[in-house]
């Protein structure tokens, strides 16, 4: 068996899978907002941040650890796991001092790991993909590396904000002394995978690539891009590797705690939209995904890497190997909580009120479904932009939301170039069977849905028993199977009705 597990923004969730069976065994997960309330992140973060920072607790991550380790226990006996793998939220980045490796390779099961762990960070947060703080920081590494073309030539994406050399470069800018005493930076998913491992592992070239750091022809890191970021940044990234190595053996807390055998193995973690991509069978070209997590993205694997001119697109390290893009929009399912909330509904009012009862193209009500900084495209909106009052009828407001926020993501995935043949959607807010046929309509494609919204997971775990040997196009046959009776076709007749709406959507923004 194979256990994947998926630090995402607002949860820590695990996966078993059995490949001789083709079955998911077992599915637990722990909500951070929910469950660790400690922290005070309700949606995985510390809400308030001023001119665009938004930071995590890493603690909160180190606990959620041994709470789903202690979840994943009862009643399973961990012992059948060959070998685990990780996937994160990416971008997101954990900085410790020259104390990490020593602490890591001695975790003492009689503790937690955070009471363990914390001791060695060097910066009390940690900075997470919807930060948007280093507008800044940007500028100045572009115009060291030789402007963003050149920055998107090496590393296949503009200088960004959330990515990760923009936030060492502030955390470089504003606490000197601190980023001297660091040795060690991970990202979220390279950071969990650490402590399963009981070392520091590589970094992949999946979640790396998301880093405005790594060299997409070399897929070592880049010294021009190092040197416009930090000084001294090359000594404290671990090495980038491809996500299938194994990096060791399991640490022997895990052995110790909670029955791990000592012999199962730890593999490269990868960014959670790269292990969606494993987990939703689209590593050859040809299918989209679009994941409705906290953020909504919109991922494929590429043919060749070409990159967006516009800067909105990523490119990205397919753990199958070769490349994939990625374009993320940052008001997703927080921006739809948002107006479920304003409108008191619950999941299920909010779909058949808003889909169910307003026709397709919204009689021409359309709305910018900002409620606050986007990143595609990139702008501070304070709120959603309307063509119609803002104390409309319920259903109106829903659809126009949802209409909004896929004519955005229409228009701003025009520049791979390519129509889509088939969808494939994962995330929570995939399980909404109005918003997955609204999907089908706006860009006229088939859509799927599989039984499970946790392609992250999924794929981590895929991931794991590929890299021990698994082939990989057998298991995705067997795992990455659309539900019986999920699969959406678009309605031919409103192709008409959705390309006036991206025009008008166009003019409005
Ligand atoms: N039925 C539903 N309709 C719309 N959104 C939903 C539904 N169920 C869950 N969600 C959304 O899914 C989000 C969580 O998705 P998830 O993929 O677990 O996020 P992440 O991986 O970023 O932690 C929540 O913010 C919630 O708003
Ligand atoms: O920034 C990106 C991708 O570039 C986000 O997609 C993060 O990876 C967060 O993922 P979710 O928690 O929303 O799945």
């Amino acid at each position: 068996m194979f256990l994947g597990l998926d630090s995402s923004t607002q949860s820590l969730s695990a996966l078993v899978i059995d490949p001789a069976r083709g079955e998911i065994v077992r599915e637990v997960s722990v909500n951070f907002g929910a469950e660790l309330p400690a922290y005070h992140s309700p949606s995985g973060f510390i809400p308030g941040g001023k001119g665009g920072e938004v930071h995590a607790d890493p603690r909160m991550w180190m606990e959620a650890l041994d709470l789903v380790f202690a979840k994943l226990t009862d009643g399973f006996d961990l012992s059948r796991i060959t070998a685990v793998a990780c996937s994160g939220q990416q971008h997101g980045s954990v900085y410790f001092d020259a104390t990490l490796e020593q602490r890591l390779a001695t975790l003492d099961a009689g503790v937690p790991v955070v009471d363990q762990l914390s001791p060695a960070l060097t910066r009390a947060t940690a900075p997470i993909w919807m930060d948007t703080s280093t507008g800044a920081e940007c500028a100045e590494i572009a115009a060291a590396a030789g402007g963003n073309a050149e920055v998107c030539r090496l590393s296949g994406s503009i200088a960004i904000e959330r990515f990760t050399g923009p936030q060492i470069r502030r955390f470089h800018k504003l606490d000197p002394a601190s980023y001297e005493k660091t040795a060690v930076i991970h990202l979220v998913s390279s950071f969990v995978g650490s402590v399963l491992a009981g070392k520091s592992i590589a970094i992949d070239h999946g979640d790396g690539a998301g880093m405005n750091l790594l060299n997409l022809q070399t897929l070592d890191w880049d010294d021009a891009l190092l040197d416009a970021t930090a000084p001294d940044l090359r000594a404290k990234l671990p090495p980038a590797a491809a996500s299938a190595t194994i990096a060791g053996p399991v640490s022997a807390y895990f052995v110790e705690k909670y029955g791990l055998s000592g012999n199962c193995q730890v593999v490269l973690s990868t960014g959670d939209n790269p292990s969606s991509l494993v987990g939703m069978g689209a590593t050859a070209p040809g299918t989209i995904v679009i994941s409705l997590g906290t953020s909504d993205t919109f991922f494929a694997a590429m043919e060749n890497a070409v990159t967006d001119p516009q800067g909105f697109g990523h490119v990205f390290g397919n753990p199958a190997g070769g490349f994939m893009s990625l374009i993320c929009f940052r008001n997703g399912s927080l921006a739809r909580e948002a107006l479920r909330d304003e409108l008191g509904l619950d999941w299920s009012a909010f779909d058949s009120a808003g889909l169910a009862g307003t026709p397709a193209g919204n009689d021409g009500k359309r709305m910018l479904p900002f409620y606050g900084p986007e990143i595609t495209p990139r702008r501070d909106f304070d709120g959603p932009v309307r063509n119609f009052p803002a104390d409309a009828s319920a259903p109106v407001q829903v659809r126009a939301l949802l209409e909004g926020q896929f004519l955005n993501m229409r228009l701003h995935s025009l520049w791979i170039g390519e129509k889509a043949e088939l969808i494939r959607l994962t995330g929570g807010a995939s399980q909404s069977n109005g918003i997955a046929q609204l999907i089908a309509d706006v860009f006229q494609a088939p859509v799927e849905r599989f039984a499970i919204a946790n392609g992250a997971g999924l794929g981590a775990a895929l991931r794991a028993a590929h890299a021990c040997g698994h082939d990989l196009a057998k298991l995705q046959a067997d795992f990455c199977k659309p539900a019986a009776g999920s699969r959406l076709e678009p309605d031919a007749s409103l192709a008409a009705v959705y390309d006036e709406a991206l025009a008008d959507y166009r003019a409005m923004l």
